[in-house]
This record gives C-alpha cells, structure tokens and sequence, in this order.
C-alpha cells in the first residue's frame, strides 16, 4: 500500500526545499524527493559557487588596484586547487545544514528520483509508491544541449565547478546570464577570453548600459565574436575548436562552455500519467496561484516559465506553502518588479522596465535620468572602471518604473531601491533623499 502525505514534493532544489519546509512549519506531513545533492542547482552548481568564483576575480582585480595604491606588491594568481576545495567545503556545509533542517521538520526525505503514476501518487526509483493530497513540482532544470558535431568536446555549466585547474584560453557561446557572468570572471582571473554571441548580450536589459558593460569587458581584454553561427566543435592544433558559418574556424581553446540557456527538467516525470500540461519549451504551465492543469498538483522554480532566479523559486515555493497549509487562501507571488543582477565585471543590476519596454508603454510620458562616471575607488588608481545609472520614470508624478545600475557594488546596492519600487517609489521621493557621500550609490538620489 502507498505511503500517504500531506505534501509531496518533487526536487531539493531552492524551490522544493523552501515549499517542503514552510509546509512542514504549518504541520503538514511531508515527503521531498531529491536524487541529487540538497539545495539543488544554486547551491552546487549555480549561484553559490559561481559568486565564490566572481569574488575570487573581484579580489584578482583589486590586486591591480593595490598596486595602483603603493603596495609593494601582489599575492600572485589563484591556487585553482585550494580555492575548488575551499569552496566544495563551504558548499558540503549548507548541504549538512539543510539535511538537519529537514530532519528537524520531519520531513521524509528519499535520495531518489519521481515519477508520476496517477494524480496523487508518485513512484519513487526504487519502486515505492507514495500518495499525496498535494504534489508540488520542483524538479528545476538542466543546461540545454543541442545535436551539433563535437558538442560533447565543450563544458557546460556543471562542468566548470569541477575543472581542476583554470583554463589559458577559453571560449565561451552564448549572451546570456552564463556567458557574459564566466566570460569576466575567467578574464578575471587571467585566462584569455573569447565571447562567441549570437545576436545580442543579455537582451532583457537596458541596452545603454549593456553596451556600456560590453565596451568595459573588451578594455579589460574580452574579445567578441560576434554574430556567431556555430556548426560545431572538434579538436586540432592541442585544443579545441570552434566552426563557425559565418567567421570560420576560431581557437584553438582550451575549453569552451556552452552557455546556451536552459531546458526544464519536466520530460523524466511522467506528466502524461497525471494530466500535467507543459508549453512548447517543456515548461510546465501554472496560473498566478502556481496550480498546473490538474488539481493538487502545482510547481514552482525553473520547471515553470517563470524567471530563472533562486529567490523567485524560493518566494514561490513559501507562498504557495502558506496557501495550502498556513490558512492564507490569498497567498501568491507577485511576479511583478523583480530585481535581477548579472555577476559580470562589473556588476548589472536592475528592477523593472528598461528604457525601451517604457517606452512602449508609456510613450511621451517617460523620462530618464542618467550618470556616467568612474568611481572614486578605480579614479584614484587612475583607471577606468565603467559606471552607468538609470532611473526611468513614467507619468506626470514620475513614478520610477525602472532603475538599472552598472558598476562596482550594483549588486549590493539595487535591493533597497528594489523595496522603494515596489511601494510606489517616484523621483520626488529620491530628490528628498539626502545622500551618503562619498559613495557610488549617492548618484540615485542626486541625478537631475
Ligand atoms: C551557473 C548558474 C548560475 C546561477 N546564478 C544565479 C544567481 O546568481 N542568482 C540567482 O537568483 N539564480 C541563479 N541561477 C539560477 C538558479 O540556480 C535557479 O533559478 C534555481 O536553482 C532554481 O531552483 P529550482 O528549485 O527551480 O530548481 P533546482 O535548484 O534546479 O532544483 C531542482 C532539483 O530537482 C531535482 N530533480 C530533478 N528531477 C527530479 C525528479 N524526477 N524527482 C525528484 N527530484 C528531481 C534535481 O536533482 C534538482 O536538485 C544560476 C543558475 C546557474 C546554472
Ligand atoms: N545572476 C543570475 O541571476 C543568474 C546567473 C546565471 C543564470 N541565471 C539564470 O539561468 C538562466 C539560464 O542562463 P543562460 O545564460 O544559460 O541562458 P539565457 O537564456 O540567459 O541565455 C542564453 C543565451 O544563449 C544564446 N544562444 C542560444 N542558442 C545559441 C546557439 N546555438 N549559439 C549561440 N548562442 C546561442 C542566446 O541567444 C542567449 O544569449 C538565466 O535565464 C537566468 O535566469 C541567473
């Protein structure tokens, strides 16, 4: 006979876990699945270990910067070794900390994959049947392959957390989030880097200050192969290559990372076995409430088409968990003004509407203000570090409707404003600001 649940919950990842553990706050009875590591993609595979990453370029560059200064001299370049190792530490511990979490809950946790069997019930990989009033879906996603020759000879994602040793030159395909956040950290760090995009880099953000970014990682020695039509990968010359429609061949590398986008993980599930419709991409469809086409079963994270972002997954997850089990029928996330950095260098940050998509909306009624400038940290050293602020506003009380920032300390300092917007921030509030000198961040309250 099936074991019976309250709740079972599909994938330990950001979004499975937030759902299964405010679920069991509010006395539900539940069992997770996960047949990977705990804490799912950010955690092993993304976020987490990427931002350790982009700290250890941070501090690479800031190594110029202290000579700059008068220091002496530097610490040299990274023991790749020692910092994978320091880093897999630190990531094994928020794994034991999330198992202790979930025992604490008593939660049942199986070290397995599922599979639907009918609406309410579920097999694990070793067979057993588990049965649930409710199912939640967070099985997350995987990088996306495609059927080109020799696409097994480049990295993907996943793979770049285990290299054991840094690559000299490096190719990276794509213009997304992956590409342009490891194309500057492996500059960063010293290899040589090569950009092969498509169309345009990170197309969801404000263009102006994508362009700006795109000027700053060629100064720092980027190079961009642009407009790219690659037909495949192979090896020559003691590395690999790069065929390429339009340019030709390009490399050799020592290692190119596709960096294409993702596929949602919802094709091992059977979803025909329940009724759980998906989209053309593979998404599993859900409405404002995260209910998928059949009752009882919802998801949440990146199986959904919903923006790929942990604390999306996460707030979700626990919404969701207060409606079905914390006796808060109207709980819901509102997808609306949500803020999103890219981990390049430096730092992208934005919430809400780019200059353009206002544009659409608004028309006349949109005014922006601008500032370009170096900051005092790089100015001193007599560098140029590029910085571009914009607050874009709509309607004669000039509501802001979007803020993008790039620069040194964006990603620190957009989740405030983030919070303003979403009460209904407008200019004359930010005019009414007093500032905090001297500081990058002071350049909001003080444009005009
Ligand atoms: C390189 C990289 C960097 C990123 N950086 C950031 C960042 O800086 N900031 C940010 O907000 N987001 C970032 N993201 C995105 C973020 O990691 C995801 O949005 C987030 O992890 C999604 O959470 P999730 O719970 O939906 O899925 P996941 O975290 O992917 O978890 C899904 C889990 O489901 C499990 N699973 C799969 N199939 C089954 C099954 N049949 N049964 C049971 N379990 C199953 C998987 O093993 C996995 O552990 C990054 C992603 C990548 C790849
Ligand atoms: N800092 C963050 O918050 C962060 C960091 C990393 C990833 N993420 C999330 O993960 C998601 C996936 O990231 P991603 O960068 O893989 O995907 P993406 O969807 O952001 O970008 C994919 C890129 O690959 C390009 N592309 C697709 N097919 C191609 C081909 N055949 N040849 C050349 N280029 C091709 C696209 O034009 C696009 O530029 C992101 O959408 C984001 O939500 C977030």
């Amino acid at each position: 006979m099936a074991e019976t649940f309250d709740l079972i919950v599909l994938g330990g990842g950001s979004g499975g876990l937030a759902t299964a553990l405010r679920a069991a706050r509010h006395g539900a009875r539940v069992a997770l699945l996960e047949p990977g590591a705990l804490g799912g993609t950010c955690v092993n595979v993304g976020c987490v270990p990427k931002k350790a990453l982009w700290y250890a370029g941070q501090l690479a560059q800031e190594q110029k910067l202290a000579l700059d200064y008068g220091f002496a001299s530097t610490p040299g370049p990274l023991d790749w070794e020692h910092f994978r190792q320091l880093r897999q530490r630190y990531i094994d511990g928020i794994r034991e900390r999330y198992a202790a979490r979930l025992a604490e809950a008593g939660i049942q946790v199986y070290a397995e994959t599922g599979r639907f069997v009918s609406a309410d019930t579920v097999a694990t990989s070793c067979g057993e049947e588990l049965r649930a009033t409710q199912i939640v879906i967070a099985t997350g996603g995987r990088p996306h392959r495609v059927e080109l020759p020799g696409f097994e000879l480049g990295l993907v994602s996943d793979d770049i957390f285990a290299m054991r040793s840094l690559p000299r030159r490096i190719a990276v395909i794509g213009g997304g989030y992956i590409a342009v956040e490891f194309a500057g950290l492996f500059n960063a760090l010293g290899s040589e880097v090569t950009l092969h995009v498509r169309h345009r880099m990170l197309t969801d953000f404000d263009e102006e200050l994508v362009d700006a970014l795109e000027r700053g990682m060629g100064e720092a020695g980027i190079r961009f192969a642009r407009q790219v039509e690659v037909t495949g990968l192979r090896r020559e010359g003691g590395g690999v290559v790069i065929d390429d429609a339009v340019h030709g061949p390009g490399g050799p590398y020592d290692a190119v990372l596709w960096a294409i986008g993702r596929v949602p993980n919802s094709d091992r599930l059977d979803l025909d076995a329940a009724g759980v419709r998906v989209d053309d991409g593979g998404h599993i469809v859900t409405d404002a409430w995260q209910n998928t086409s059949v009752e009882g079963i919802c998801a949440v994270g990146d199986v959904t088409e919903r923006p790929e972002l942990t604390p999306v997954a996460v707030a979700a997850g626990r919404r969701l968990a207060d409606r079905l089990f914390g006796g808060q029928p109207e709980s819901r996330l509102d997808y609306g003004h949500i803020p999103s950095v890219v981990f390049a260098e430096p730092p992208l940050a934005m919430v809400g509407l780019t200059e353009t998509q206002a544009r659409q909306l608004h028309g006349d009624g949109v005014r922006v203000y601008r500032a370009g400038f170096t900051p005092l940290q790089w100015a001193v050293g007599g560098r140029r570090h590029p910085s571009l602020m914009k607050i874009v506003c709509a309607g004669e009380d000039e509501r802001v409707v979007g803020i993008h920032v790039l620069g040194s300390g964006a990603d620190e300092m957009l989740q405030g404003f983030a919070v303003a917007i979403k009460m209904g921030l407008r200019k004359r509030d930010l005019d009414a600001t007093v500032a905090i000198h001297p500081s990058s961040a002071e350049e909001l309250v003080l444009m005009s």
